[in-house]
Formats: structure tokens, C-alpha cells, sequence
């Protein structure tokens, strides 16, 4: 068994990064085993959490570790080295089909309990909710984020461009926020001046007093905000812009981030939902209570509720639900093909993937005719949603980016130890009474932030320690110095939470040598406007950014600049002494699932994987001394850069080279690069022989992985794959299963 020194952990997660790994992990193995590395699987699924959670209702040999914990864990040893690949933050329909699809394998799983109303049943929900949304990335993230486009991949991407659509003056898409009552507008924010417990409670206007949160643990120099969302304003606003939309005839579509938020978004989304369809849930609002539907979750769980009720019925409530398009504007939809909607789910149109899309192809969504067409790009929360109408102001002005010139836009970013809203979301309440909601210190009682808040407002408490601000800065000074390249920190003075930043930032920066460093602070709207005209110039620029523009601004310049966020290198130098290596900045593209499994065509790119691998490899060199691995990293990146020269990236087309074919000419170019090497003669000798026999077998071997598909295929099931049928679609290649197998 390998020491923690010399192991990688690579994980299993869903949907098309899982189909990947059946391919790629076997490679994997067979080249890092002669430089003593041992890569080990961690299986954190949504399954696998799901499972974990459970283990009293399952068998003995169902019964599975809980691996998320475990690895959360190790991420606190200096050793760790983990390559994470994107796995589901599931919404509840999710979950919900998980659990289904586990127990028709027979795993007796309770039913999730949408709608609780004894203790058990509420305690059996908030276990189930920790499968629910992103509960797998802040557990893991216990660093600060390093993410970049490798140069070979920038320079791929301006020889190779991919394609963009025409940005018109004329567009009438746009970016629709709150200009009051958001989080934005009434946020107040400290830094802790000591270590402090403190509790969140309300003092109700009829006198009670609710405790919501009874103890968070805050530390010295922590800064922490208090904020909330007026329901009042929220559907005024809501209001407002549906009727905008549909005086003006564009379309409107709502954009969240559900999985990250999973307590506030839901709510926003399921406002949203219930104002445009107003009558229907007028008429039927008796019915639908007794239903327990809830539409936080989405129309699609009305859809299935409304199932069990007799047809007249149902007919009604659609023809109800129908009458609304009447007078509201057209929605954009996921799938103008099978009907639906933005509406149907609220973790189908995600911000960071979503707004960056409809942006590349000329500020468009997709239309119930299948068409592409301007929008009002609906986004509550004003803070963030701002950048985005000063991008789509600069492509109106100045036509879309040309990826054969424009300049990159790395990130680092603020996120270590679940920083600001996106480690919110068990201090987020759906505020029940109106009345005052304060932040408590439990042994003076002081009051540190209060808020008057009403009935239905979203009031939440968010938080970043000291330690994590203090290893950002010192990230981006050592970014700003190896890159050459200037680095703008995204805050906004006008902010009270950034401003609180702003003052730490200014103290840490003195911590480093930032001689002949270009490092300036600037707000959003301003940091997006000046990267932009140097962007359009050919300049690269470091953002320098928050847990959420982290976010946005990795899917947004990386799909701008290469057509993809799959394409990052992703890095996260655990704040501990470990490395976490994540693949992309992408998700797990369901989409791809669907093809593979109507016709075996998987075009899941791994260039991510590939990347993550080679830096994964070479830290474990620097660290532990192991000359191998450094070999292996360097000569991976070789094999990478001549994947990208030759042009053998999957293709989205079945028939065409895929994510298997891929894998094959990376392991073809790997061996090479390791055959021709000379740092080191006992891999050289070992791979010479297979570099040959995959050279004479590739014809053959391309030839097998082509006449599979075209053809269904059954991996038997979907967020529980079998592992034989899935292994047997994933590695078709007899011939090259052999030379592997021969190693
Ligand atoms: N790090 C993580 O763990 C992350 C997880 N997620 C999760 O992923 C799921 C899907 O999220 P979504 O917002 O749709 O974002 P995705 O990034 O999964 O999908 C957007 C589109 O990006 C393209 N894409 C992404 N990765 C690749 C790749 N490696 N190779 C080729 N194309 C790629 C696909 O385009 P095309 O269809 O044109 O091929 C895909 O449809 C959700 O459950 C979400 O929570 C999301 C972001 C990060
Ligand atoms: O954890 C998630 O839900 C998504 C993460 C994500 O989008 C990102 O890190 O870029
Ligand atoms: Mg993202």
C-alpha cells in the first residue's frame, strides 16, 4: 500500500466525467505504477453520498465509507494530493431520481420527504438535504482557486477558432437586477475585532423571539455580513419586468445559481415561477397546497404532482396554467423540443454556464420555436449581475470577441474555508414573522448587525475568515509576478462586505515584494470594463475575485477566449501544504450522458483531466522528491500539447473521433514522449516497447473504437452505473486493452 506521499486520489463522481474515468483511469494507473505512484479511486457520487448518509437501512455489503468526509478530512494533511472531476449538485427532482433509481437496485432507502410533517420526517429531509446542491465542493475546497487557460490551450484556440455569433447594436438582450430591497442594497458588514460565538435570531413584531441559528463559531479578524432579500421588492421587481418583457416582445429568462445557493435561489426561482403563472396559482391554490407542490423545485414537480390527480383535472390545471402565456412574454426555454421551459427546473439554466452561452452566440436564448432570440436576461440580485450587462454593453458597442486575438483572464480567487455567500446557506432563513433579525454575541449579548426584516424575506449571514483573505493576496502577488501579467482585485468600495476586504487587502499586499507589480482595485462594473478593453487588445489580465465572480468569471472568459470552461487549468494549493487538482471549470454536461447512451458517442473533452493530472504529477515531484513523476508530468504535457497540435479532441458528431479516441492518441503520445525522453532510462526502457506496440496497433485500434458507435448502448442505470456493462462501453478496443493489459 503507497504512504499518502506517493498516492493520488482521483475521484468518481456522475454523469459524463464518471463515463470518462472508465476509459482514462486505467491508462492512468498503468503509466504512474513505474514512478511508484499509486492512484486510488474515491467514489463521491451523488449515490455514494446518498448511500453514505444511510447506512441503517442497507445491507452490510451495501453499506459504503463515507469518502466525502474522508477526504475532507485529508485535506487538512500537508501530504493530500486529489484530482476532483465535476460531480451533480443535485437539485431535489435529482435526488429525487437518485434515490428512486437506488432503490429498484434494491438499495431500501427511505423516500425523500418533500413535504414533512412529523419530526421524523423533517429529520430525515435535512439529512437528505446535505446530498442536495454544491455539498461537495466546499468540503473539498479548502484553498484558495488558481485558475488559467495553459498557454498550449490559449495558442490551440487562436489557431483553431471556435465559432462565435454576431453581437448586433440593435440586440435588445440585456441584464434585468433589482435597483433596491436585494442583498446588495441593504447588506451591513464587520470585521470581528475578537473571537466571538454568536447566534442569528429573530425579536419578532408580536414578541417572540425565534432563534434561528444557535451558534456559529467566529474567529478573530473574520468579517462577516448580514443581509437580506424584500420579498416585497422581489415580486414588484418580478412584476415589473414581466410586463416589460412583454410590452417590449423580448423574452425573458431567469438565471440563478440554485446549486451553489441551495437555500436562497430556490425561493428567488420559485417567486419567479409563481408570479408569471399568478391566476393559476390563484385558482388552484387550495389544491396545490394539499398536493404539497412546491414549485422552489420547479414546474416540473407541479408536473408530477398534478400526475396522480384524474385527467379532467390535470387538463384543467394545464389549460389554466396555459392561459398565462397569454399575457406574459414568451419564455426562453432548455428544450423548445420536448416544451421545456427556463421555469422547469431551476438548476437547468445556471449562471455561470448559462449567461456566458447565450453571450458567445450574440446575446440569444433559445426560443419555444427552437429559434435564437434576444432576451431580458432576468437576475435578481444585483451585484454580480452587473458585470454581465457591462460585458454585453461593450459586445454591442464593439461586436464579439475574436478568440484568435483576444487576451486571457485568469482568476484567483477567494474561497477557502466556504468564504462569503457561497458557505451561506445554513445561515439562510426564510424569514417567518416580521421583525427585527440581529446577530447576536452569545456571552454579552451584544448586538453586532441588525436588520428590520418582513414575512418571506431571505435573511442570511455570510463569512470569511482572516487566514483565507491573507492567502488570496498572496496568490494573486505570486500569480501577478510569475504570469508578467497586471492583476485587478474585483471590490467595490460602495459594498460594505467588500469594503471591509478592501481595508485587508491594502494591509496584506504589504506582506509581499510587489515591485514593477501592476495590482489595483477596482469596482466590478469597473475591473470588467477596463480587462475588456485590454481583452479586445490582446492584453491578458488577472482578476483577482470573490467565492462568486470566481465562479462566473471562470465559465465567462474561458467560453469567451476557448469555447469552454473544460479547458482550465484548475487549481486549488490546499491551504494546509496539499494540492487539489480540479479538472475544468465546467460542469458535468448531462447533455453527453444522453448521447453516449443513444449512440455510444461520448465527446467529453478530458483535456481538463489531462491538465490536472500533469500539475497533480508534478507537485508530487517537487514535493516528495520523486524524480518519475516529475518525468511523467512533463512528458504528459508533451502528449497533451500534441493532442491539441493534431487537432484529435473529441468531437460533439457520433461517428467522429470521441472522448475514448482521444484517450487512446493521449496514452499513444504519453508513451512516445516517455520513450524518447532521456532524465530518466528506466522509464524510457519501459515505455519504448509500449510506445511501439500502440504506434503498429493504432490503425486497428481507432478502426474499434469508430464501429461501436452509432448504436443504443445500456450502462445500466444513471447515477448508479454499472460498473461491468459501463466498463465494457467505455474500454470497446480489444486491441487496445491488450497493450495495456501487456503492461
Ligand atoms: N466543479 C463542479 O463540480 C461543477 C459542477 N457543476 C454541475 O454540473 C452539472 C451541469 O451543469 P451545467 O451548468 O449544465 O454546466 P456544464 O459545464 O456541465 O455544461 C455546459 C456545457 O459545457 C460543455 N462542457 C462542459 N464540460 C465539458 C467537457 N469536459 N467537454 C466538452 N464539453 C463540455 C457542454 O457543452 P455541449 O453540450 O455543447 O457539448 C455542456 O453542455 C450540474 O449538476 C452542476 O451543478 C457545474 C459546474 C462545476
Ligand atoms: O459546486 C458547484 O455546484 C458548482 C461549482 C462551480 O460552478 C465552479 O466552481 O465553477
Ligand atoms: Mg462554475
Amino acid at each position: 500500500m503507497a504512504t499518502q506521499k506517493s498516492k493520488i486520489i482521483y475521484t468518481l463522481t456522475d454523469e459524463a466525467p464518471l463515463l470518462a474515468t472508465y476509459s482514462l483511469l486505467p491508462i492512468i494507473k498503468k503509466f504512474t505504477a513505474p514512478a511508484g505512484v499509486d492512484v486510488v479511486a474515491s467514489d463521491i457520487s451523488v449515490a455514494a453520498r446518498v448511500l453514505a448518509e444511510f447506512p441503517e437501512y442497507l445491507s452490510d455489503d451495501q453499506k459504503v465509507p463515507n469518502t466525502l468526509a474522508e477526504l475532507g478530512a485529508l485535506t487538512q494533511h500537508p501530504d493530500t494530493n486529489i484530482i476532483k472531476l465535476p460531480n451533480i449538485s443535485a437539485s431535489v427532482a435529482q435526488l429525487m431520481a437518485c434515490v428512486r433509481e437506488l432503490q429498484s437496485r434494491g438499495y431500501k432507502l427511505p423516500d425523500y420527504p418533500e413535504d414533512p410533517k412529523t419530526d421524523a420526517d423533517k429529520a430525515l429531509k435535512a439529512r437528505y438535504g446535505k446530498c442536495i446542491g454544491s455539498s461537495v465542493n466546499p468540503v473539498l475546497r479548502e484553498g484558495n482557486s488558481d485558475r488559467r487557460a495553459p498557454k498550449a490551450v490559449k495558442e490551440f484556440a487562436r489557431k483553431h477558432p471556435h465559432s462565435m455569433g454576431e453581437w448586433s447594436q440593435a440586440s435588445r438582450t440585456h441584464v434585468s437586477h433589482m435597483h433596491h430591497g436585494d442583498f446588495y442594497h441593504g447588506e451591513k458588514s464587520m470585521t470581528l475585532d475578537r473571537a466571538r460565538d454568536v447566534k442569528m435570531e429573530l425579536l419578532t413584531s408580536s414578541g417572540k423571539t425565534i432563534v434561528l441559528k444557535p451558534k456559529v463559531a467566529l474567529q478573530a479578524g473574520e468579517i462577516i455580513d448580514s443581509m437580506f432579500m424584500s420579498k416585497k421588492a422581489l415580486l414588484e421587481f418580478y412584476e415589473k419586468e414581466l410586463e416589460d418583457a412583454h410590452k417590449t416582445g423580448v423574452m425573458f429568462s431567469l438565471h440563478v445559481k440554485a446549486t451553489m445557493m441551495k437555500v436562497s435561489h430556490p425561493i428567488v426561482f420559485g417567486h419567479c415561477v409563481r408570479i408569471f403563472y399568478k391566476e393559476a396559482f390563484a385558482k388552484h391554490a387550495a389544491l396545490f397546497e394539499e398536493l404539497g407542490v412546491n414549485v422552489n423545485n420547479g414546474m416540473v414537480n407541479l408536473y408530477d404532482k398534478i400526475e396522480t390527480l384524474p385527467a379532467s383535472k390535470r387538463e384543467e390545471i394545464l389549460k389554466d396554467l396555459h392561459a398565462c402565456h397569454e399575457h406574459r412574454p414568451e419564455l426562453a426555454m432548455v428544450d423548445s423540443a420536448k416544451g421545456i421551459t427556463n421555469f422547469h427546473s431551476p438548476n437547468d439554466v445556471i449562471v455561470d454556464a448559462s449567461m456566458p452561452a447565450m453571450i458567445r452566440i450574440g446575446g440569444k436564448m433559445w426560443g419555444a420555436d427552437g429559434r435564437p432570440k434576444d432576451a431580458k436576461a432576468v437576475m435578481p440580485e444585483s451585484t454580480f449581475a452587473r458585470i454581465y450587462q457591462e460585458m454585453i454593453n461593450f459586445c454591442k458597442w464593439h461586436g464579439n470577441f475574436d478568440p484568435r486575438t483576444m487576451g486571457t483572464v485568469p482568476n484567483v480567487g477567494l474561497m477557502a474555508q466556504q468564504a462569503e455567500e457561497y458557505g451561506s446557506h445554513d445561515k439562510t432563513f426564510e424569514v417567518p414573522e416580521a421583525g427585527v433579525a440581529n446577530i447576536v454575541d452569545l456571552a454579552t449579548g451584544e448586538v453586532l448587525l441588525t436588520q428590520n426584516v418582513e414575512e418571506g424575506d431571505i435573511w442570511r449571514m455570510c463569512q470569511v475568515k482572516d487566514a483565507p483573505i491573507r492567502d488570496w493576496v498572496k496568490l494573486a502577488v505570486t500569480r501577478a509576478r510569475n504570469s508578467g501579467m497586471p492583476a485587478v482585485f474585483w471590490l467595490d468600495p460602495y459594498r460594505p462586505h467588500e469594503n471591509e476586504v478592501i481595508k485587508k487587502v491594502q494591509v496584506y499586499l504589504k506582506d509581499h515584494d510587489t515591485n514593477g507589480l501592476d495590482i489595483q482595485i477596482m469596482s466590478q462594473v469597473r475591473a470588467m470594463r477596463y480587462t475588456l478593453e485590454r481583452v479586445a487588445r490582446g492584453l491578458d489580465t488577472i482578476s483577482v475575485t470573490g467565492n462568486i465572480l470566481r465562479d462566473y468569471l471562470t465559465d465567462l472568459f474561458p467560453i469567451m477566449e476557448l469555447g469552454t470552461s473544460a479547458k482550465m487549468l484548475s487549481i486549488v494549493p490546499l491551504m494546509a501544504g496539499g494540492g487539489m487538482y480540479e479538472t475544468g471549470a465546467g460542469g458535468s454536461a448531462p447533455k453527453h450522458v444522453k448521447q453516449l447512451v443513444e449512440e455510444n458517442h461520448l465527446r467529453w473533452d478530458s483535456l481538463g483531466e489531462f491538465l490536472a493530472l500533469a500539475v497533480s504529477l508534478e507537485d508530487m515531484g517537487i514535493k516528495t522528491g520523486n524524480a518519475k513523476a516529475k518525468v511523467l508530468a512533463k512528458t504528459l504535457d508533451e502528449a497533451t500539447g500534441k493532442l491539441l497540435d493534431n487537432n484529435q479532441s473529441p468531437s460533439p458528431r457520433t461517428g467522429e473521433l470521441d472522448n475514448r479516441g482521444s484517450h487512446f492518441y493521449l496514452t499513444l503520445y504519453w508513451a512516445q514522449a516517455l520513450a524518447a525522453q532521456t532524465d530518466d532510462a528506466e522509464l524510457k526502457a519501459y515505455f519504448t516497447p509500449v510506445a511501439k506496440a500502440l504506434a503498429e496497433n493504432e490503425a486497428k485500434i481507432i478502426a474499434e473504437l469508430k464501429d461501436v458507435q452509432g448504436k443504443e448502448m445500456d450502462i445500466g442505470g444513471y447515477y448508479l452505473p454499472d460498473p461491468v456493462k459501463t466498463e465494457a462501453v467505455m474500454r470497446p478496443s480489444a486491441s487496445f486493452n491488450a497493450v495495456l493489459a501487456s503492461m
